[in-house]
């Protein structure tokens, strides 16, 4: 029945075999087209340049102006862009139930399973105006998840490591890496290894000179075997970390040619950030305090980076079972989240003599490193 209705409506019985094979093979291109679109997909289409410009010029603040610094998004007006739900702008619609950030490689999953912002497909692409240039293993991951809730700051999850391994690639490299921001946003990265670069802060400044600067310092004892214990994770086989930290372990003598023990040596590295950009550029985040008061912390480092203090005590919550303050609502998520595995594990016993010598070995560098700050970290 369905197979007379077809040939009575479409009579092809004067066309040649050839014109009928082309007839019939453009209507299948013409339905699957009209399928396609139906089910939402011509969305994904390319559309002129001035239909883009419209939609951005469609995003305004709740306070109706368009991009004034600290506003917010006007979520509603968002709804209503075309293929809003197929960009993922709303988290809700794209939970895909992972809890830990586990990683910067998860991270990025996270992100490019569905979770893409406003910002990944609107905005420009900017040079990072806050960089966390260190220090390894201090907590960078920690304050920059903490400051990726706050809705004025976008930031790359993995660590670009530009300034140390990337340099040859050029400036334009490393600005396609960042996410698009919106006027208002702040663009940041952490690469923790800047800290310790002999050449980073020439290359820093060479950018910009303007580029404010965060070190998350941490006692460099602890960060010693929080860093060993790292290597430790990688390399089972490594030797004990008094054959690694002493030269001699008879005479006690340091080894600074470790790198565990020569990043720890904040004052001298801090001297060649100096040279290049005065203190006020810099803010020194205590890695202890990110634990016991990450709110207090997070103030001091919304202050400086000029941002409304929007992440506060609200947004933390303690974990008992990981022993650290975790996210209640990370960015992209509005499921509580802790650092993965890899952040906040145990360490092993080092001797405890071992640890003193280490620490009457920092103890000068430490107190030059408060000098120089006006800071006194409290870990002597
Ligand atoms: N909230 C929270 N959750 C988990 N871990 C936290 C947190 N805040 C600070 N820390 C401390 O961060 C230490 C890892 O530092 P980094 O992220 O700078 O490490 S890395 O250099 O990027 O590898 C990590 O070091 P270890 O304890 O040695 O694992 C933690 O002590």
């Amino acid at each position: 029945m369905g197979c007379s209705i077809w040939t009575s409506r479409f009579n092809f019985g004067h066309l040649k075999a050839q014109s009928k094979v082309s007839v019939f093979f453009t209507m299948i291109i013409f339905f699957t087209y009209l399928f396609y679109c139906l089910t939402g997909y011509c969305d994904s289409l390319p559309r002129p340049l001035y239909e883009h410009q419209s939609v951005r010029n469609k995003l305004r603040f709740e306070d109706g102006s368009k991009n004034q610094r600290g506003a917010r998004w006007n979520v509603s007006t968002l709804r209503e862009l075309p293929g809003s739900n197929q960009l993922g702008i709303f988290p809700q619609d794209t939970r895909n139930g992972q809890r830990e950030i586990s990683s910067d490689r998860n991270r990025q999953q996270v992100e490019v399973a569905g979770n893409l912002s406003v910002s990944n497909n609107f905005g420009t692409k900017e040079f990072p105006q806050a960089i966390i240039i260190g220090v390894k293993k201090g907590g960078t991951r920690a304050l920059l998840e903490f400051l990726r809730v706050h809705p004025d700051v976008r930031a790359v999850g993995a660590e670009p490591h530009f300034f140390d391994r990337f340099y040859d690639k050029g400036l334009e490299w490393y600005r396609n890496l960042m996410p698009r921001t919106l006027e208002g946003q702040i663009t940041m990265e952490k690469t923790p290894s800047y800290f310790v670069t002999r050449e980073a802060p020439r290359r820093v400044f060479t950018m910009s000179r303007h580029t404010k600067l965060i070190v998350v310092v941490r006692d460099p004892v602890t960060r010693a075997v929080s860093d060993y214990t790292q290597t430790l994770s990688k390399n089972p086989g490594l030797p004990s970390f008094q054959n690694l930290a002493f030269k001699n372990t008879t005479s006690g003598l340091i080894d600074t040619s470790w790198s565990a023990v020569r990043i720890g040596i904040y004052a001298k590295h801090l001297e060649n950030w100096l040279r290049y950009f005065p203190l006020s550029r810099l803010l020194f985040v205590s890695g202890e305090r990110l634990v016991t008061d990450p709110a207090g912390e997070m103030g001091r480092v919304q202050d400086f980076l000029g941002l409304k203090r929007v992440v506060t005590n609200k947004h933390f919550y303690f974990n008992q079972t990981k022993g650290f303050p975790c996210l209640k609502k990370p960015e992209g998520s509005s499921r509580p989240r802790c650092l993965g595995k890899s952040k906040g594990r145990p360490h092993p016993h080092i001797p405890q003599d071992v640890l003193l010598r280490l620490r009457e070995f920092y103890r000068p560098f430490n107190l030059k490193f408060y000098q120089m700050t006006g800071q006194d970290f409290g870990w002597d």
